[in-house]
């Protein structure tokens, strides 16, 4: 449902953030990249929905290239696919269903959208979703009275709003405690095997990859260095991820 393909970007012209990244997302799996500070996890996930332009690759999105699309056919793509961010990304003065309601604004008129015009049906649905991710009694809540994990939370139902095929996590759970953690991995697994939906996140936490992932990427200074299902993630596997890269290996990557 989703392939790179020879993905590579550099950011200034000159370093390459990424080097020819390759890698496929199945349908219904819980795919996590892991790798050092700086490894280019988050340039591959904007990179997905354009959100930030690459420079060379394909991005095959059921079988799409996203990077071939028009600004129309992009906001198209873009519907279905949900993004969840470290920092929640939400409108904190307003309602926890309000916020799940912008997750429609992607399939609505700019006019419909400007004046938050949401069907009942819509409604009706965000509610239900907040249900869904165990926040139905807080739907009236100003997100800013929210903790983080609820937060998050949020932020996974206005995902779902969207209908994703595939959902984008980046760091989700960096700021959250341990009890939110396996709340918010717990919600997201399930949205993998009963929802099939596909779930692509990048952690830092090696432990979390390994108890939910279904296929880990290991990314070491922009390349793929490991793409197996996660019983293959050893010690030796996790080691050679986080490994530090030497100077005439990085040089590698700087040439232009
Ligand atoms: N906007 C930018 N301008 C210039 N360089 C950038 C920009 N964003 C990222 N980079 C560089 O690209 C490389 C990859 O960054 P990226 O944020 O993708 O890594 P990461 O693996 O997500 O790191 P972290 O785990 O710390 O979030 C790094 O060397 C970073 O400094």
């Amino acid at each position: 449902m989703l392939t790179v393909k020879h993905l590579a970007k550099s950011y200034n012209g000159t370093k390459k953030s990424l080097t020819d990244v390759s890698f496929s997302v199945s349908p219904g799996e819980v795919t996590v990249i892991i790798g050092p500070s700086g490894a280019g996890k988050t340039t591959i996930l904007r990179s997905i929905n354009q959100l930030i332009r690459d420079d060379d690759g394909e991005i095959l999105f059921d079988d799409v290239d996203m990077r071939q699309l028009n600004r129309r056919q992009l906001r198209d793509a873009r519907s279905h696919i949900g993004m969840i961010f470290q920092n929640y990304n939400l409108i904190e003065p307003l309602t926890a269903l309000e916020n799940v309601l912008h997750g429609c604004l992607g399939t609505k008129s700019n006019l419909a959208g400007m004046f938050s015009l949401y069907r009942n049906s819509e409604k009706t649905e965000a509610l239900q979703l907040l249900q869904k991710v165990g926040l139905g009694d807080f739907a009236y809540q100003q997100c800013r009275n929210l903790s983080g994990g609820q937060k998050q939370r949020v932020g996974i139902a206005r995902a779902l709003m969207q209908h994703p095929k595939i959902i984008l996590c980046d760091e989700p759970i960096a700021s959250l405690d341990p009890k939110s953690t396996t709340v918010v991995m717990d919600l997201l697994r399930d949205l993998a095997t009963n929802d099939g939906i596909s779930v692509l996140i990048n952690l830092h936490q090696v432990d979390i990859a390994r108890t939910y992932a279904d296929h880990v990427i290991g990314i070491n200074n922009g390349q793929v260095v490991f793409d197996d299902r996660t019983a293959a993630l050893t010690d030796t596997a996790v080691t050679d991820i986080y490994r530090k890269t030497t100077s005439s290996e990085r040089s590698l990557v700087y040439e232009g």
